[in-house]
């Protein structure tokens, strides 16, 4: 089994206000294809941790590996390259762009990626729409469609440059139950149906049940 990502004794620390060692020693694995659950109380580190993964943040120590490949230490230009190329990620707020329409939201990406023609990228984001079940919502603004929609527009927009992995910090944290439970399962047929490497930050355990892999945090460190 191949390995999408690897952090390798990642320890962080805030200077600010006092030295606080926020995470402590983290190691693991993920394996191409896996849907892994990051849970543990409030204030352990999950999205310190995640910022981190996502090649967010630079100022840890440590090694951060995508596929097999070392990110830490790299040029800024250099990361955020390989971060618009195979990561995708999925907020708990969808940061959607009000003004444009659902189509040019999820084009965006691969707008920066620049690595296709408009009309390619454009077949592309409509694929990834009609995957999701929001292709008749293309040429809606994004600010006329209701909060489960923008959510899976926001998974769209996560897909469009096909990344190697994608990453949510409580991506159904902000949603009623039911949209909550549309959105998950969209995550779980991703991994199910298109082999999808997927990693979310959840405080839903039943929800966390159903992935392939829970890592549990406590207080900076993994302890299972
Ligand atoms: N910029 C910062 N400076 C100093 N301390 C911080 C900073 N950001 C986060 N912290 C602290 O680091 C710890 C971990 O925060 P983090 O947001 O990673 O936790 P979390 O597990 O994601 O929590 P939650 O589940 O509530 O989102 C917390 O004690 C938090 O107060």
């Amino acid at each position: 089994m191949s390995t999408v990502l690897e952090a390798k004794h990642i320890n962080k620390y805030f200077r600010k206000p006092t030295l606080f060692h926020v995470l402590k020693d983290i190691n693991f694995k993920i394996n191409r294809g896996d849907f892994t659950s990051i849970m543990g109380k409030s204030g352990c580190g999950k999205s310190t941790l995640l910022y981190i993964l996502s090649t967010m943040d630079s100022d840890y120590e440590g090694q951060l590996y995508l596929n097999n490949e070392l990110i830490t230490g790299n040029s800024r230009q250099k990361i955020s390259y390989i971060r618009n190329k195979h990561i995708g990620f999925v907020f708990q707020f969808h940061y959607l762009l009000s003004e444009f329409s659902v189509l040019e939201n999820v084009m965006l990406p691969a707008k920066k990626l620049a690595e296709k023609s408009y009309e390619e990228i454009e077949y592309d984001a409509m694929q990834k729409l009609t995957i999701l079940n929001i292709d008749h919502l293309a040429k809606k603004r994004a600010s006329r469609i209701s909060g489960g929609e923008k959510q899976r527009v926001a998974i769209a927009r996560a897909l469009i440059n096909n990344p190697s992995i994608i990453m949510g910090d409580e991506p159904t944290g902000n949603l009623d139950s039911y949209n909550a439970d549309n959105v998950f399962n969209i995550f779980k047929r991703l991994s199910d149906e298109e082999g999808l490497s997927l990693l979310i930050v959840t405080h839903d355990q039943d929800f966390a049940n159903q992935t392939d892999r829970i890592i549990q945090m406590s207080d900076g460190r993994i302890i299972e």
